[in-house]
């Protein structure tokens, strides 16, 4: 029953639904109860010889009219109870929903996705299961049984209706013991299921790594592991849910039996009239339902209470980004970097060391190293996805990034991340994803200064192109130039380049850095790149490595100094040559 009590808020919420479906269900309850007795005073009459035709159609107009009211009762309450459990489905979606934009990408790495998805559709399912058809089964059985129960005692027999009882505590008993062990066994199943969803999501997803590596046997003997598992476990709670039923219909035929052999001997012995023990017997066969609802009741609840456990586990995970905003001011101005040490949460080893910088409003920054040396850290440092501590800082405009607000400080970048993914959606909806309002003009615009207008101007269907989940049908500079595009729409005031311009050729890279400059005066850019063409125009380039910074200056001064930026800038510059001039000589070769 915990779990009626952890949806005590919505049940407040939905008061006015809930009473009158209940009141409509007492109703029918009632309604219910005319038949037998119709039954069973037909019954007396023709034994004792009076029934006449006109108390026959008097008995048949009774019992239509109680069928008519009876059927508008039933659809007012299931519209009532059931509309609400759908509402409630979607409160919960939208609280989960919420509750996923707002956690940090520290919670969705630690997290499998199948499993989340599992949360918003089959656990949230179960609840709103618990909360209309549970609701209705235990009201059902206690209303109708109840009735029906009171109606025998009061118009037949009490003694015969206590006898009749006597199987119903062993009911109670088993079918409750069936639900603890369901509890446990869908916990299982769902859990099972999370992992199915995840299987699901990452083969489509890494469907092309995966035939390229010629591993689809792997793949698929490993979901049909899975999926054996999820068969194997949900076997296990169909088994139990299997029992509920026999169970009931078992405690019932006890029922019907004592009821027959003690009544018929009391209709001999003239304790009651025939009709009496037919109207009975009518009463007891309608208590199969009341019965049957209170097995599923507790079989429901079992299901509800471990899904809303799942549900509630993601609910109180609290984000490692807070949002205590102690400042209206609007972040902008100098960036500065104050960072003595930083550890990811849950990491032992420092990434981040001796990080002291300042980047002045309207400046470019560039970011370069070895890989794994800690460009990128430095970037997410800046967009919160994770936050520094104690005496560490970042901050905007002299003020501690973490003071402003949240939402406000995020809209100032223009932030194009390493692995860039693109919503299956239209190319113009992608790129105008913060503003979709805006004007074709800005949208082509924006894709012109990424340098990929041309290429949409290709496509079969121009902007209105749709690209799959990940952009399948792009090749990856597209998809980063379509990402650029996306962040310079919005003419942001901090411009994010994390490694954007690893996939397109040299000269593409030259020419979307030179409409960068040209056309974002005044506004700061910061670009991390492997190659150092990339940064060559930076007011100030940062080398990285092992998470410190071990050359910073101009890219004059860092050629000057001859350390690791010369040599890579050389080799590269050498690389490039080499390449341009190898194509020259074939092409020329090909004439
Ligand atoms: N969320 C995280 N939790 C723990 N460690 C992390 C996390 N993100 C990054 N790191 C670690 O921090 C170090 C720096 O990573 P980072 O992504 O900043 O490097 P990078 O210079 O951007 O590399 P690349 O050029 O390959 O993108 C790496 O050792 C990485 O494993």
């Amino acid at each position: 029953m915990r779990v009626f009590k952890n949806l005590g808020w919505f049940f407040k919420l939905e008061k006015k639904s809930y009473i009158t479906g209940l009141v409509m269900l007492i109703l029918v309850a009632l309604m219910e109860l005319v038949p037998p007795q119709v039954i069973g005073r037909v019954i007396d009459r023709i034994t004792t010889d009076t029934l006449t035709s006109n108390s026959l159609v008097l008995f048949g107009v009774l019992l239509l009219f109680v069928a008519i009211l009876t059927y508008i009762f039933r659809f007012f309450w299931r519209v009532m109870i059931f509309g609400a459990s759908n509402r409630l489905g979607r409160t919960l979606r939208k609280q989960l929903f919420e509750k996923y934009s707002s956690m940090s990408p520290a919670f969705f790495g630690k997290r499998r996705t199948g499993d989340l998805m599992a949360h918003a559709t089959n656990d949230i399912n179960a609840v709103q299961m618990t909360a209309g058809a549970g609701i209705l089964t235990i009201a059902d059985s206690v209303i109708t049984g109840g009735a029906v129960l009171v109606t025998m005692a009061l118009t037949v027999s009490p003694k015969l209706t206590l006898i009749a009882m006597i199987p119903f505590p062993f009911m109670v008993i088993l079918t409750s013991w069936y639900g603890s062990i369901l509890s446990r066994l869908f916990r299982v199943a769902q859990a099972a299921f999370s992992s199915l969803n995840d299987k699901t999501q990452e083969s489509i997803a890494g469907i092309k790594v995966t035939k390229t590596f010629g591993y689809e046997d792997e793949d698929l003997k490993d979901f049909t592991n899975l999926s054996d598992d999820v068969v194997k476990k949900n076997l296990k709670v169909a088994k139990i849910d299997a029992l509920f039923d026999p169970t009931i219909t078992a405690i019932i035929a006890i029922s019907y039996f004592l009821s027959i052999f003690f009544g018929a001997r009391m209709v001999v012995a003239d304790e009651i009239s025939l009709g009496q023990l037919v109207t009975f017997t009518t009463y007891l066969g309608m208590m199969v339902w009341p019965l049957l609802a209170l097995g599923w009741f507790f079989n429901l609840i079992e299901r509800g209470k471990a899904s809303y456990d799942r549900i509630d586990e993601i609910m109180n995970t609290k984000s490692d980004i807070g949002n205590t905003v102690t400042t209206d001011s609007v972040p902008s101005g100098d960036i500065t970097f104050d960072i003595s040490e930083f550890v990811f949460p849950g990491e032992d080893e420092v990434s981040l060391r001796d990080i002291h910088f300042t980047l002045r409003e309207g400046e470019t920054l560039g970011i370069v190293g070895r890989t794994g040396s800690g460009k990128s850290s430095i970037i997410r440092l800046l967009l919160r996805e994770f936050d520094t501590s104690g005496s560490n800082t970042v901050s905007i405009n002299g003020t501690d990034i973490k003071q402003y607000d949240i939402k406000k400080l995020r809209r100032l970048f223009g932030y194009v991340p390493q692995d860039n993914f693109l919503f299956s959606s239209t190319i113009r909806n992608n790129i105008a994803f913060t503003n979709p309002e805006i004007n074709t003009a800005s949208v082509h615009r924006a894709a012109d200064l990424s340098y990929i207008h041309h290429d949409i101007e290709n496509f079969p269907e121009g902007y209105e192109t749709v690209v799959g989940e990940r952009g399948v049908s792009l090749s990856g500079g597209q998809k980063q130039r379509i990402s650029i595009a996306r962040a310079l729409i919005s003419d942001p005031e901090i411009l994010i380049l994390d490694d954007s311009l690893s996939a397109v050729d040299a000269e593409t890279e030259t020419a979307i850095l030179r409409n960068i400059e040209q056309n974002r005066a005044g506004k700061t850019n910061i670009i991390t790149a492997h190659r150092m063409s990339a940064v060559r125009n930076a007011d100030l380039i940062l080398v990285m490595e092992n998470g410190r910074i071990v050359e910073r200056g101009t890219h004059d001064s860092l050629t000057g100094a001859r350390g690791w930026y010369y040599d890579t800038f050389k080799a590269q510059s050498l690389r490039r040559n080499l390449t341009k001039e190898l194509d020259e000589t074939l092409e020329g070769g090909g004439e």
